[in-house]
């Protein structure tokens, strides 16, 4: 066998975590690899949540969250202490995810110090610098940084080639959310769910129709909520409706949401649910409306639709494949897609079918294959 190498995994976010711990759960195991893990804590509780389902236990915390921290004082933090990180472990490989302000600053702090980058769901462009703002920035100067990408479609593969990334150093690998799902799923079976409010929600609303809504980008802060929230309550005066809202803890989005939405009665304001609680609010729910993400890629994986509440995304695949449409933020919009939608039962049918395109649910093995050769 070869020299060990070793893998320095870092991230910050929930969404992170969640597309990250297949791939920890793969190197655990592999007598390839000695696999060090960092978390940056950008998002405390709710990356806490994830890290704890998934059995993860990071060997380094820079735990940089403070209340109202501004774009600039977070860059300037993480790059100092993911450097410390970076110097006391001196890996082979640093592994990102994706295009949260942890990832590119982590890819930087790597590339100061001559350490190969593996950029894990590499290629995402929706190609407007503003939506998703400012994320879609970070993905492209992770890309200019790293060494190895890890496509999980043949758009996003194919994005890259036409930014002229060096084709040997593009992988289409799927993406690891996928297998992340599946993972969950099998062990929701024996677990009764965490959350007492979702349970008590679910049973009240039980018979009708289930809306599951997340919405917290920064782009849609002020009007954007405050007009996909007048959508949800006018949604709610659907007598044949229960809508369940898990509420990020970003104050710009769960001041306003409670203020609108807190007296309707089919509405379900709930704490963010822990991540096998969502995935089973994903397949409850006949209908999402989200501006995640994540989002986009999970429910038409389980056949559930979703309204994308976003101008732009990144995820045109399931737009095409049919279980997505993009609605942005405009009320009257969002209001009469979902009447057509609960209302037209082909219409919900054709994108309940839809195929979904981000991966098999190997991706994970697929990238560590990858850092075995890298
Ligand atoms: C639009 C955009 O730029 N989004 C980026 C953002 O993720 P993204 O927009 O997906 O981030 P979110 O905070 O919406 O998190 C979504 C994830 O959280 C889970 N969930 C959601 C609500 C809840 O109450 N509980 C819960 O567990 C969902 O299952 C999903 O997997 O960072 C990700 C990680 O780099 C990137 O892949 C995405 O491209």
């Amino acid at each position: 066998m070869g020299r060990v190498r070793k893998i320095l995994t870092i991230f910050g976010t929930r969404p992170e975590a969640i597309k990250l711990f297949p791939i920890l759960h793969a190197l655990e195991g592999d007598a390839r690899f000695t696999s060090c893990i960092c978390v940056t804590g950008q998002h405390r509780g709710l990356l806490d949540q994830v890290l704890e389902f998934a059995k993860i236990r990071p060997h380094h915390d820079c735990d940089v969250m403070t209340d109202d921290q501004s774009l600039d004082e977070l860059t300037a933090t993480l790059l100092t202490c993911v450097g410390h990180v970076l110097d006391e472990e001196k890996p082979d490989l640093v592994v990102v995810q994706g295009d949260t302000t942890t990832a590119m600053v982590s890819a930087l702090a790597a590339h100061y110090r001559k350490i190969a980058i593996v950029h894990v769901e590499a290629g995402l462009r929706s190609g407007s610098l503003a939506h998703p703002w400012p994320e879609e920035a970070n993905r492209s100067i992770i890309t200019r940084l790293a060494t190895i990408h890890c496509c999980p479609t043949r758009r996003a593969a194919d994005a890259l080639r036409s930014e002229n990334v060096p084709h040997q150093t593009i992988h289409l690998t799927g993406n690891t959310v996928i297998d992340a799902l599946y993972w969950t799923q099998d062990r929701l079976a024996g677990r009764g769910g965490s959350s007492d409010a979702f349970r008590e929600a679910l049973q009240r609303f039980a018979g009708r129709r289930h809306i599951g809504v997340t919405c917290h980008r920064r782009e849609s802060f002020a009007e954007g909520i405050v007009r996909v929230v007048e959508a949800v309550g006018q949604l709610a005066h659907r007598p044949d409706v229960g809508i369940l809202f898990p509420v990020h803890p970003n104050p710009n989005v769960r001041g306003i949401v409670r203020e609108r939405l807190s007296p309707c009665e089919n509405v379900a304001l709930l704490e963010p649910l822990d991540y096998p609680d969502f995935c089973r609010l994903l397949d409850a729910c006949d209908l999402m409306l989200s501006d995640s993400g994540g989002v986009q890629e999970e429910a038409p994986a389980l056949g559930t639709p979703v309204l994308v509440l976003r101008e732009t995304t990144e995820r045109p695949e399931a737009i095409e494949a049919g279980g997505a449409i993009l609605v942005g933020t405009d009320t009257q919009r969002i209001v009469a897609e979902t009447n057509r939608l609960l209302d037209d039962r082909s219409a919900y049918a054709a994108m309940a079918r839809a195929v979904s395109p981000f991966g098999d649910g190997r991706a994970a093995q697929r990238i560590v294959e990858l850092l075995a050769t890298a």
